[in-house]
C-alpha cells in the first residue's frame, strides 16, 4: 500500500494524466462517469446537498453534473499536483487546463450546444479541495471524519491490486457517506495496468460483483451495477471496460 502511493507520488503526472484521460481520452467510452453521474442525478437517484469526490485527480467529473443540481462540491486527492491542478483551474478556467471537449460532452447531456455556461457554473459549486487517503481508517486525517449526502469516485480504488488494500479503500470511501446518503462509484474493470506518457501504474482485476462485496462489507447496500466491455483493445491499457456501481447507506 505504501508502495503505491509512493508510486503515484513519483509517477502520476497532473497534466499529463488531464491531457490523455480526459482531453484527448484514448478510452473507448471518455465519459462514462460524467454519463453516469448525469443519468443518476437526472432520473433522482442521487439527491443531496453535499458531494465529495475522493480521488478527483485533475479531473472535474463528478463537479460538473454535481454543480447543475446546486450540490457544494468538495474535491479530494492524495496528491498535492492534482489538488493545485484543480485549483488552479478554478481561479484561471479554461486559460489554465482546456477541458472543452468534456464540458462540451456534458453540455450536449444538458441539451445545449454552447458549453459556456458550465466553467462558472463548476467555479461556483467547488467549496473546497483538500488532502484525502483512501488507505487512512479516516481518509480526511488531520481534517476530521465528515459525512456527505454523495460520494463519487472514479478510477481510484481500482490502483490497489492487493485485496487487503482493496476492501480498506472500499471501507474508508464508505466511511464518508452519511447514513441515507448515497454512493456513485467507476472503475476500470479487469485491468492490470494503465500508462500515462512513458509512466505504467499498476491496476486490479476487479469487476462489479467484486466491488459489491468490496462495499457490502463496508455497510452499503449496493443497487445497481453497469459493465461495459471495450470493443476493441484501448491503447495504454490491458483493461477490458469499465464498470459503475450505485449504493446507498441505509439509515
Ligand atoms: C486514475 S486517477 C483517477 C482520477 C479521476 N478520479 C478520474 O476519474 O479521472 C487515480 C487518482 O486516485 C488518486 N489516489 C491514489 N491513491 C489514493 C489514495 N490512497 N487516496 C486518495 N486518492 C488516491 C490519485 O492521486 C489519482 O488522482
Amino acid at each position: 500500500m505504501a508502495e503505491i502511493k509512493k508510486l503515484y507520488e513519483e509517477n502520476f503526472k497532473a497534466h499529463m494524466y488531464a491531457k490523455h484521460y480526459v482531453k484527448e481520452s484514448k478510452l473507448e467510452y471518455p465519459f462514462f462517469m460524467e454519463d453516469f453521474y448525469h443519468r443518476l442525478f437526472e432520473e433522482g437517484k442521487l439527491k443531496g446537498k453535499t458531494l465529495i469526490d475522493v480521488g478527483c485527480g485533475p479531473s472535474l467529473r463528478a463537479a460538473l453534473i454535481g454543480s447543475r443540481y446546486g450540490c457544494d462540491v468538495y474535491c479530494a486527492d492524495l496528491l498535492e499536483n492534482n489538488r493545485n491542478f484543480i485549483r488552479n483551474w478554478l481561479d484561471n478556467g479554461q486559460s489554465a487546463f482546456d477541458y472543452s471537449g468534456q464540458f462540451k460532452h456534458v453540455a450536449q447531456l444538458e441539451g445545449n450546444d454552447d458549453f459556456g455556461y458550465l466553467e462558472e457554473r463548476v467555479k461556483k459549486c467547488v467549496k473546497d479541495v483538500f488532502y484525502c487517503d483512501i488507505m487512512s481508517e479516516n481518509p480526511l486525517h488531520p481534517r476530521p471524519l465528515r459525512q456527505f449526502d454523495i460520494v463519487t469516485s472514479s478510477l481510484v480504488l481500482d490502483c490497489y491490486p492487493d485485496q487487503a488494500d482493496y476492501l480498506k479503500g472500499a471501507k474508508s470511501i464508505g466511511s464518508l457517506v452519511r447514513p441515507g446518503g448515497y454512493l456513485a462509484f467507476g472503475s476500470s474493470l479487469s485491468c492490470s495496468y494503465y500508462e500515462i506518457g512513458d509512466k505504467t501504474l499498476p491496476s486490479t482485476d476487479v469487476d462489479g460483483a467484486k466491488a459489491k462485496k468490496a462495499f457490502t462489507e463496508a455497510g452499503l447496500k449496493v443497487l445497481q451495477i453497469n459493465e461495459y466491455y471495450y470493443k476493441n483493445p484501448v491503447p495504454g491499457t490491458d483493461g477490458k471496460g469499465l464498470f459503475t456501481l450505485y449504493a446507498i447507506k441505509e439509515i
